[in-house]
């Protein structure tokens, strides 16, 4: 069961270095609902990761209120139940696919990790590389990786910061339907930051994000 994001206006404001003020988000509202799977695009710079951040709970934020519902629980912490996929990666150049995948939930004290990972590789088609070094992988073969990773504990959440963004178009297509198809096959909320146009087509919803406001 996915989760449910409740957004009630958000507003952010950076501090330049030249000392100016910046109203990033103003007065942001939306609401997610469970399973469903939505895009934010929007111009370079216009703030979609910062949003992306705030609503992941891995920036403070300076006003407004976010609630995470699951089913008929109230969630106080979202990133425990969440998955996070970035656009470059983030992969342990030192560990192989599966030790890559397996990580988070051996650090949790989970015994079956490895069988678990091996599972969302197979989900991902990267089972046969699951002993590769990463760093033998290429681009859209270490994100398919990071999405099992970010699969693999089960989230009920995920978001995604341009998670084909170093790919190109055929390989971004291909790695983003694996995404999908995991989190629709779990019932996983997700949100995805993207410039691709094409992408956010093949997405429940698509919010525009334009001088600090978003739409739909
Ligand atoms: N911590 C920060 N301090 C100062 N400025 C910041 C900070 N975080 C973001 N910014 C600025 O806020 C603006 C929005 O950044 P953000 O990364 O959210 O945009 P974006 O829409 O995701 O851009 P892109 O598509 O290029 O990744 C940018 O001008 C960025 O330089």
């Amino acid at each position: 069961m996915g989760v449910k994001l409740d957004v009630n206006r958000l507003d952010h404001t950076i501090k330049l270095v030249n000392g100016n003020q910046l109203h990033l988000l103003k007065a942001i509202s939306m609401i997610v609902e469970p399973a469903e799977q939505v895009a934010i695009v929007g111009a370079s710079g216009s703030g979609k990761s910062t949003l992306l951040s705030l609503l992941a709970g891995l920036e403070s934020r300076q006003q407004g209120s976010i609630s995470y519902q699951c089913g008929s629980e109230q969630l106080n912490k979202i990133n425990d139940v969440s998955g996070f996929v970035f656009q470059h990666f983030h992969l342990l150049p030192e560990l192989n696919a599966l030790q890559n995948v397996a990580l988070p939930l051996l650090l949790k004290g989970q015994k079956d990790a490895e069988h678990c990972a091996l599972e969302k590789l197979r989900l991902v088609q990267m089972e046969a590389q699951a002993m590769q070094p990463v760093t033998k992988l290429s681009g859209g073969e270490q994100q398919r990786v990071a999405i099992a990773r970010a699969l693999c504990s089960e989230p009920k959440v995920i978001f995604a910061d341009e998670p084909t963004g170093n790919l190109d178009q055929k390989t971004a297509e291909q790695v983003f339907e694996h995404m999908q198809k995991g989190a629709k096959a779990a019932g996983t909320t997700m949100i995805v930051v993207t410039h691709d146009l094409n992408l956010a087509a093949k997405l429940d919803k698509i919010y525009h994000l334009e001088n600090g406001e978003l739409r739909l």
